[in-house]
């Protein structure tokens, strides 16, 4: 689905990853961990092609990433639903306006019943009309989960989606997460929190990924 072959990658300065080579097939959920600064954003980044990478190959749905154009990104970006590290929402507008709006950018009409059960779903039901700064670090999260997904996508990408939030608000999110995988999404997951990569290793076959010396490799079973 999203395909790494000898990848690199550096801002201009010294290379911040070389020679990743995996591939995140159909259906997987892969954990990505690393020390603070290893490049695991700017690898989430090259996996939904808002970079580009310096060296080897990306490969998106079958496409390699270097010869998009921006149309072609902007299509790819639909079967890709991501989850920021800092989600951003439109203070001034409701939650239920904030979670269609890759809907509204894509020109696309959303049925209402299926609003009310992605917000159900996520638990946001009652504060479809709140406004952003009045929800919590969780609802937050969880509305930036049910925008990131809203357009159906194949691939969900999240960076640290439970980074600030405590154990019970990170289980909640883990566990729609681990829903989205059942229904044969193909997840990867950014984050420091070996709690709830072992809770996950409970209930699915998570794997994890680790960024060690500009490489990204498997980690063993051993976490
Ligand atoms: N746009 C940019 N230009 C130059 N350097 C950048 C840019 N974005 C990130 N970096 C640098 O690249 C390195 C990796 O950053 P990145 O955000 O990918 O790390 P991370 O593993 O996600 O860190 P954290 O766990 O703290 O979020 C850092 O040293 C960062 O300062």
């Amino acid at each position: 689905m999203i395909a790494f072959e000898n990848l690199g990658f550096n801002y201009g300065g010294g290379e911040l990853l070389s020679d990743v080579t995996l591939r995140l097939a159909p259906g997987s959920f892969h954990f990505l961990t690393g020390p603070s600064g290893a490049g695991k954003s700017t690898f989430l980044k090259l996996a939904y092609a808002e970079l580009r990478p310096t060296a080897g190959r990306v490969s998106i749905f079958d496409r390699d990433a270097r010869m998009m154009t921006r149309d072609d990104v902007a299509l790819c970006r639909r079967r890709i639903g991501v989850v920021h590290q800092d989600c951003q929402f439109l203070d001034h507008l409701p939650v239920a306006t904030n979670v269609t709006l890759p809907l509204t950018v894509a020109n696309r009409k959303g049925n209402p019943q299926d609003l009310t059960a992605l917000l159900d779903w996520v638990g946001l039901g009652k504060l479809a009309d709140a406004l952003p700064p009045q929800l919590s670090g969780g609802e937050r999260q969880r509305a930036a989960l049910a925008r990131a997904i809203i357009m159906s996508p194949d691939v969900i990408l999240a960076d640290e989606p439970t980074g600030n939030l405590d154990w019970d608000m990170s289980l909640r999110l883990l566990t729609l997460l681990v829903e989205l995988s059942r229904m044969g999404k193909t997840i990867l997951v950014a984050t420091h929190d070996m709690n709830l990569i072992r809770q996950a290793k409970s209930q699915l076959a998570a794997r994890v990924l680790r960024i060690q010396n500009r490489r990204v490799q498997l980690a063993g079973a051993d976490l």
